[in-house]
């Protein structure tokens, strides 16, 4: 493709060497171990080095043009330099790879939880239904029904470009995390849906303040189409303002939640029955959720609307939400032989935490353990909420280990101690050895109690314990095989 072509667009502040004019790009490449004869490099500054430094190496390895931010007095090549390398790199990405989401319906979905668990039930609703899909998401990507491994919840814009250019789904579903609007991974894509399903405490090491994260997740929004239509939980603080914001920019709203001012009023939730009982055009009908839990009943109502609004019928949608199996991680519940009930859950804010051991309670459970712990490096801020919910609800709570991601161990015990005389009156029980947490948790419960597992979800442990299991999965089932035999 014609670098003038691909540049026509963007935001220009100046180039260097005006003889652009006829140069062919044969690829695209934002970091220069990437680049070979005839790339196209985009020089990034990033969050731990800057792309600009790397521009010898990528005329070296064969770059015949660079786009970037910083002005440069000489170099071999063309350079063009734009006000936002990001940006510029989504718009290029998108005129390469032929504008590929414009052939598809696609659907993103942001929000601090929900988003795979909804990805991944309305992907089976919607193939279930005979509509091929696309998913891009935290747990895996998966593209023409090949799994794929996913490194990030949003992949960066060129990866992210060549999976849509690659797939032949109809719908593609993606989860669009914060960090990937901030870093406008997304540039470039046109929406036919963007979905809102909430904003809790979260990544604020990263944004600073809930309203800059908040802003952040609102950017999806200014990738809907003219007639595109945004899906928002009113039932959250921050979707009720973002529904305003939507409002004054004129754009399509379907809202969901317990007021008569949503599009879906939610009449109740039988959450012990995981039944949802709501209307829509002045029908009322009733929803199962496949999953317990309040917040998974959020998530059956968001996947419904989609599906709803793309024209599958609602009896259609019923009997598919019957064939769900669950996403792994989220609420996954694991029936022990003595009658306990041990939940593995993602939940990593203190709203998570408080809708599993709510769920657990509306179930019946006789006595409930919270199991969990905090991220070495992630933000600190939300701790004490964490462990606030946890004593009050559960009727105890055992802090471990999760990821030390390079904070040493010995440092991250002590924080646990600390915040759970601070915070916790001492009440927790810290057991640093998470599979040790787990068996001691085991142990101690009988009949009808249950036990709550949160933090790790689907994920493997990064860190080895003294059980030699993989993940909470594994450790409960290894526990069980060896407390029985
Ligand atoms: C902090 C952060 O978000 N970083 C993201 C960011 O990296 P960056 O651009 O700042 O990279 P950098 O290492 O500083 O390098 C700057 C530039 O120099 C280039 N370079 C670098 C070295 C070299 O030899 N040559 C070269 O050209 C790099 O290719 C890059 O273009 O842009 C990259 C491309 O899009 C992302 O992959 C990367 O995500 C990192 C891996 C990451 O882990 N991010 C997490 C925080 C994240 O994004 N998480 C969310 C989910 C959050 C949640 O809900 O839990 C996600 O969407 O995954
Ligand atoms: N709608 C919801 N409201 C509140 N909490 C939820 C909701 N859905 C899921 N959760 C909680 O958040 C956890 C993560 O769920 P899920 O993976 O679906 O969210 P996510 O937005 O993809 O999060 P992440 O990006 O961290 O994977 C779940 O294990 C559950 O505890």
């Amino acid at each position: 493709m014609r670098l003038k072509q691909l540049i026509k667009t963007l935001d220009i502040k100046s180039v260097l060497e005006p003889k652009v004019e006829n140069l062919s790009i044969l690829g695209i490449a934002d970091n220069s171990v990437d680049v070979f004869k005839g790339y196209l490099f985009v020089a990034i500054e990033g969050f731990t080095a800057d792309g600009h430094n790397y521009i010898p190496q990528a005329i070296e390895n064969g770059a015949c043009a660079i786009i970037g931010e910083k002005s440069m007095d000489s170099l071999p090549i063309p350079y063009i330099q734009v006000s936002n390398s990001r940006k510029a790199l989504g718009i290029i990405a998108n005129s390469f790879y032929k504008n590929p989401s414009s052939k598809k319906v696609m659907v993103g979905i942001t929000g601090t939880n929900g988003k795979t668990t909804t990805s991944q039930m309305l992907k089976h609703i919607m193939e279930s239904n005979g509509h091929s899909c696309s998913l891009i998401g935290t747990i895996h990507n998966e593209i023409n029904g090949q799994v794929l491994k996913s490194n990030n919840t949003t992949p960066g814009t060129l990866a992210l470009h060549k999976l849509l250019s690659e797939s032949k789904d109809e719908v593609v579903i993606m989860e669009v995390s914060s960090h990937g609007l901030s870093q406008y991974r997304v540039e470039g894509i046109k929406f036919d849906f963007c979905l809102f399903t909430n904003l809790e405490h979260e990544h604020l090491d990263y944004h600073k303040t809930m309203e800059d994260y908040f802003q952040a997740k609102l950017l999806l929004f200014d990738y809907l189409k003219d007639s595109g239509q945004a899906i928002v939980n009113r039932d959250n603080e921050w979707g009720e303002k973002l529904i305003g914001i939507l409002n004054e920019r004129g754009k399509n709203v379907y809202s969901i939640g317990y007021s008569d001012k949503n599009t879906l009023q939610i009449i109740d939730l039988i959450i012990e029955k995981s039944i949802i009982k709501f209307t829509e055009k002045k029908n009322t009908n009733c929803l199962s959720s496949p999953i317990m839990g309040v917040h998974n009943m959020y998530n059956t109502v968001m996947s419904y609307s989609v599906a709803k609004l793309l024209g599958i019928e609602y009896k259609n949608i019923i009997n598919s939400l019957r064939g769900f199996q669950g996403v792994k991680g989220r609420f996954q519940i694991i029936k022990l032989r003595n009658g306990v009930n041990v939940v593995v859950d993602y939940a990593h804010t203190a709203e998570a935490i408080s809708n599993c051991i709510t769920t657990a309670k509306k179930y019946g459970a006789n006595k409930v353990t919270q199991i969990f712990g905090f991220r070495g490096n992630r933000d600190k801020s939300k701790r004490e909420g964490m462990i606030f919910v946890a004593k009050e609800l559960s009727d105890q709570f055992v802090l471990t280990l999760d990821d030390l991601n390079s904070v040493p161990e010995d440092e991250m015990i002590e924080s646990l101690n600390i915040i759970n005389s601070h915070c916790g009156n001492d009440q927790g029980i810290v057991i640093p050895d998470r599979t040790s947490a787990i068996k001691w948790a085991i142990e101690n419960s009988a009949h009808n109690d249950w036990i709550i597992i949160t933090g790790k979800g689907h994920e493997n442990y990064n860190q080895k314990f003294h059980l030699p299991t993989k993940s909470d999965e594994e450790t409960v089932l290894y526990i069980e095989d060896n407390l029985y035999q």
